[in-house]
């Protein structure tokens, strides 16, 4: 099963790639400074740091959901500076998918609906199939007609898991995705996007507040203050905790 899709035949090592990246909100605060990082295929990426160090402005940079004030963000191959919507919003839809604190799903649509509703948007055709095989994936074959009122918190980021599966994305950006669950509820949706990393070639960049929840990444990123300050491989809770103390100390 491959969740890549490469037109070109080739693949980029990096799918996102930041370069130089600022960002100054209403021309006067610096919420990114001078950051550059890449996120290499089939890997998993946390990224911690202290409120307002900018962790959420470098992830919808990278997104491609708000524009650097300078420096080049290339995401699955293409400059996105360069690019005017609605061809930006044309390459998100196609390359990227999300996964929110909040799940972000459409209540008064089915599980399955929601699910093929990013597809539906891009005007590109559902692969039904597919979108079947993830809903089994995340554990919710057979809750296809329910409404997302209808389902537990745990349920319904699995729903929002599946919808940013379904399109093939080349990165999912999840901002807090465990951040309204339970610890155990929690757990279960760091599994799936780690299986989503190890089984089906995908790339995660994960925002959090929870060193355990970093712990799931294969590499946690950290900021302070708009700038990269180190990062950790194979994290472990307890040595994220520790960077993190020392970053707000
Ligand atoms: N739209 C905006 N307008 C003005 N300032 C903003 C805007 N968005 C973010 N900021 C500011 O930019 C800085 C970085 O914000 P950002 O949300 O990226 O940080 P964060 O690390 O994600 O914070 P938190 O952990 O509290 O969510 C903060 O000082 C914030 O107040």
């Amino acid at each position: 099963m491959v969740l890549l899709r490469d037109e070109q035949g080739t693949a980029p090592r990096d799918v996102v790639a930041l370069a130089e990246v600022s960002k100054v909100h209403g021309g006067r605060v610096r919420a990114l400074d001078g950051v550059s990082v890449a996120f290499t295929r089939g890997t998993f990426t946390a990224v911690m740091g202290p409120s307002g160090s900018g962790k959420s402005t470098l992830l919808h940079c990278a997104a491609g959901l708000d524009r650097p004030t300078s420096g080049r963000v290339l995401l699955a191959g293409q400059d996105i500076g360069a690019l005017r919507e609605p061809r930006l919003t044309a390459v998100r839809r196609r390359h990227v998918g999300f996964v929110f604190q909040a799940f972000n799903l459409v209540d008064a649509l089915s599980v399955w609906d929601n699910v093929l509703l990013p597809q539906q948007l891009a005007g590109t055709r559902p692969d039904r199939a597919w979108a079947g095989e993830v809903l089994a994936r995340v554990g919710l074959a057979g809750r296809e007609k329910a409404r997302p009122g209808e389902l537990s918190g745990g349920q319904q980021q699995r729903v929002a898991l599946a919808r940013a599966l379904a399109a093939r994305p080349e990165v999912i950006f999840g901002d807090e995705p465990t951040g309204a669950l339970d610890l155990a509820t929690g757990r279960e949706v760091l599994r799936l996007l780690r299986q989503c990393v190890a089984d089906l070639g995908a790339t995660v960049v994960m925002v959090t507040h929870d060193p355990a929840a970093a712990a799931w990444a294969d590499r946690v990123l950290f900021l302070a203050d708009g700038r990269l300050a180190g990062e950790l491989h194979e994290p472990t809770a307890q040595r994220v905790a520790a960077r993190m103390m020392e970053l707000t100390r």
